[in-house]
């Protein structure tokens, strides 16, 4: 049986897009309280019933967003740019060797936008 998970993670922090227009709202700094979900797919193991225990995906998946909650992000290396589009192949890449299964990354800026990254 073919299954995809997905578990939630959120991170404050600050960032300014310089590759936005002159008088754009988003080159102000400004800050977001960032939600982000990772999915991972696999197949289940029939004698144990379950793909991956959530809890080992927030154990791969929390020292990356320590790295991200409360810094202003233009400041962290890979993030100079920090659109929702780099932020979420930020997190593919850092997240990616310690969660083999990851098969996609949502990066919710607001309620209203996201993206989605598969690597
Ligand atoms: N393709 C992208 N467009 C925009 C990004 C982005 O990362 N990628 N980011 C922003 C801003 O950071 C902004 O904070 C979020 O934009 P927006 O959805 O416009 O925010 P609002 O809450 O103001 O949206 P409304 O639906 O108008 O209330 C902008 N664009
Ligand atoms: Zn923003």
């Amino acid at each position: 049986m073919r299954v995809r998970l997905s578990k939630t993670f959120r991170f404050e922090a600050a960032h300014s897009l310089p590759t936005f227009p002159d008088g754009h709202k988003c080159r102000r700094l400004h800050g977001h309280s960032f939600r982000f979900d990772v999915f991972v797919e696999g197949d289940v193991d029939p004698a144990r019933g379950f793909l991956i225990d959530y809890g080992d995906i927030k154990r791969a998946v929390d020292p990356i967003v320590k790295r991200l909650d409360h810094y202003y992000l233009n400041e962290i290396e890979g993030l100079a740019n920090p659109t929702a589009e780099v932020i979420s192949r930020w997190l593919w890449d850092h997240i990616k060797p310690g969660l083999p299964l990851l098969a996609s990354i949502v990066v919710h800026e607001t309620c209203s936008s996201s993206c989605e990254y598969r690597g």
